[in-house]
């Protein structure tokens, strides 16, 4: 490695401290499936994976997803291709078949496409570039549509795909600055994406206008701070949502009946708040056939103070609740 090369010498040593403090993230021997757009964070992981793969004995296989949104994604499907094979890793597709038509219809295609990948390759890990820069931009865009600390933590380290596959995202102390210092000194030869600068997106709007005002106008160091109260919020979801969760272990506190679920009503009014919420919303989400929203949520709690049967909550999906004491019970037609 030439002596100049600050931006390789600093990641490395990113990812190493990374791994050292937690080791579970990405362990020995693992198969890892890295999701590679072409763009410079991707690439920069795989690289970076590969160099400092040798000693982790890891077996790394590229995986790319074609949208076929872009006039050019064919072209940029074989460029990924051209440098897995340049540099010996095993590379996968998948290419679209039908029209996605907006911008969660093509991620949610995405990953279930890298999960079909992954189990066709025996990869317990997904691995992806998502840096710091996109925490930031995450946690201000969901902000902004009125998330709690859930949707604002959302970018972390390992969640759960399915039972068996991890996403991992090892990138996320790196700022997109120092990806492309990488990429610059690996002589990586990245994809430029024409939508990357298209403003009706609004998360282009984000990244390109909105975060350098709030960095020139309010704290050059925004990244790192908004990346901070990620983290804490991170910790704090993790301990509530745990809290939540052992309201759900003695059945004097809820019965999990198919087509009349309940939960203690006087139980859970002795509890704080939050936890009212983040127990509401888990014992909901096993029901709605939708996302457990804020409205739904308030709607059930509303019962904590209802007459018996007197008042109920309706959700969609033909389901219901009311009070039958000493139960809120959930009616699913
Ligand atoms: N077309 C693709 N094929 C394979 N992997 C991809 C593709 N697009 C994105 N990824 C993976 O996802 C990471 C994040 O990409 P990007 O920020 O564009 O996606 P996103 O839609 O914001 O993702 P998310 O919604 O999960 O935050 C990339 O670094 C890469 O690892």
């Amino acid at each position: 490695m030439k002596s100049n090369h600050r931006f390789t010498k600093l990641l490395r040593a990113n990812l190493n401290a990374v791994l050292r403090s937690q080791p579970e993230i990405l362990p020995k021997n693992a198969s890892l499936l890295v999701g590679v757009s072409g763009g410079q964070d991707s690439l920069c992981l795989a690289k970076l994976l590969q160099m400092q793969g040798t000693k982790l004995n890891w077996k790394l296989t590229i995986a790319h997803c074609d949208h076929q949104w872009r006039s050019d994604s064919r072209a940029n499907a074989e460029h990924v291709e051209r440098i897995a094979k340049e540099w010996g890793i095993a590379f996968c597709l998948r290419t679209a078949e039908s029209l996605l038509t907006s911008e969660a219809e093509a991620r949610q295609w995405r990953y279930a496409m890298l999960v079909e990948m992954a189990n066709n390759h025996n990869c317990a890990y997904v691995v992806t570039g998502h840096t710091r820069s996109d925490r930031v931009e995450t946690l201000l865009y969901n902000l902004m549509r009125g998330s709690g600390a859930d949707g604002l933590a959302s970018l972390t380290w390992m969640r759960s795909l399915t039972d068996e596959i991890k996403l991992v995202r090892p990138l996320l102390n790196v700022s997109r600055h120092e990806t492309l210092g990488f990429c610059h000194e690996q002589q990586i030869p990245i994809w430029e994406d024409s939508t990357n600068q298209n403003l009706d997106y609004r998360r282009n709007r984000l990244r390109l206008e909105t975060i350098p005002y709030l960095q020139e106008h309010f704290n050059p160091q925004l990244e790192m701070a908004i990346a901070q109260t990620s983290e804490l919020l991170h910790s704090d979801v993790i301990y509530l949502e745990s809290q939540a969760r052992s309201f759900f272990v003695d059945n004097m506190t809820v019965l999990w009946d198919d087509h009349a679920p309940r939960l203690n009503r006087q139980r859970l009014q002795e509890q704080p708040l939050a936890l009212q919420r983040r127990i509401v919303r888990q014992f909901l989400s096993r029901y709605l056939v939708h996302q457990v929203n804020f409205e739904d949520i308030e709607r059930f709690l509303d019962l904590l103070m209802a007459q018996n049967r007197s008042q109920s909550a309706p959700f969609k999906g033909n389901i219901s609740a009311f009070v039958e004491h000493p139960w809120i019970v959930l009616h699913i037609c």
